[in-house]
């Protein structure tokens, strides 16, 4: 008796292999893909297999970089967090966006105009190598989070699991929650931080930041974020916390934000004004993603 074989061949795949650049601000990391030449169209299944640190890439977020939408900006800005979600803005991306925009000859400007689907953010590449980011005006009020409340207040109690926990929120483009605690390593990040970002007062979901004041210019800051899970650094996290604080009478106008992945200095000279964020951009390599082949023809 000869066994027969019937092999059904791995159809090609759809789309050409696809180059991108590998970075990452302060450890929060990024695929970078460069859309400026031609669209990129991914759908959330695709961004979730490019994210995955086993079976792809691997990042926190993915960024798309696209031509200026209007004359007055130099470039599109695009965010998706590793479950797939598009998102509004992203701190550390912004600075690896200026990094990269440079690096891949798309501008030799200095200063950097940028669209995202929140607005419009100003990159400045400074000698030193650092980004610095003008992130725009922070809003608070509920409905701009958005959170739902009964009245606008500097601090709000959630209940949440079997307890309840006071927080403050702040929108830098996306929505933050921030919440003051003794100790940072022993914060309850890994429970809370799921909790609250899918807890029914945010709409939105939120990105959590858990901050330890250490002076008035100092904290330490961990967040579990939005649609990606605890990062090593989060900016517009940062940013928030900063904000949080200052409005709470905590902080002053200039904090050294100390994260797990290290330190970023961000400036609020309070209500009415922008925040700026400084901190570092790294390239770690360049590379080609392979779409997974076609299952075989039913
Ligand atoms: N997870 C965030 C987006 C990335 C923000 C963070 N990586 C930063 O540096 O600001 C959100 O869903 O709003």
């Amino acid at each position: 008796m000869t066994a027969t074989h019937t092999t059904t061949s791995r159809r090609p795949p759809l789309h050409p292999p696809l180059p991108f650049t590998k970075m990452h601000g302060l450890g929060n990391d990024f695929m970078v893909l460069d859309a400026t030449r031609q669209p990129i169209a991914l759908r959330p299944e695709d961004i979730r297999a490019m994210a995955d640190r086993h079976f792809g890439v691997g990042f926190d977020q993915l960024l798309v970089v696209e031509p200026g939408p209007s004359a007055d900006v130099d470039f599109g800005y695009r965010i998706f967090n590793a479950d797939g979600s598009e998102v509004e803005q992203c701190g550390n991306g912004a600075r690896c966006f200026a990094r990269f925009v440079h690096d891949q000859r798309l501008t030799d400007k200095r200063r950097i105009r940028v669209q995202t689907c929140a607005g419009t953010i100003v990159l400045h590449v400074t000698d030193t190598g650092n980004v610095q980011v003008d992130m725009g005006m922070p809003r608070c009020s509920p409905q701009e989070i958005p959170f739902t409340a009964p009245a606008p207040a500097l601090l709000y109690p959630v209940a949440v699991g079997d307890k309840t926990v006071e927080l403050a929120v702040v929108n830098m483009g996306n929505p933050h929650a921030v919440l003051r605690v003794a100790d940072v390593d022993s914060a309850p990040v890994a429970t809370l931080g799921p909790l609250l970002e899918s807890h029914p007062r945010f709409p939105a979901r939120v990105n959590v930041g858990f901050m330890q004041v250490l002076a008035p210019d100092r904290i330490r800051l961990r967040v579990y974020e939005r649609g990606t899970g605890e990062t090593l650094a989060c900016g517009t996290g940062a940013c928030a916390a900063v904000v949080a604080g200052q409005r709470l009478g905590w902080l002053g106008r200039q904090v050294t934000v100390l994260l797990p992945g290290g330190p970023l200095q961000i400036d609020w000279q309070g209500e009415g004004h922008n925040v700026h964020m400084q901190g570092p951009a790294t390239r770690v390599y360049e590379g080609l993603w392979h779409w997974p082949e076609m299952p075989p023809a039913m």
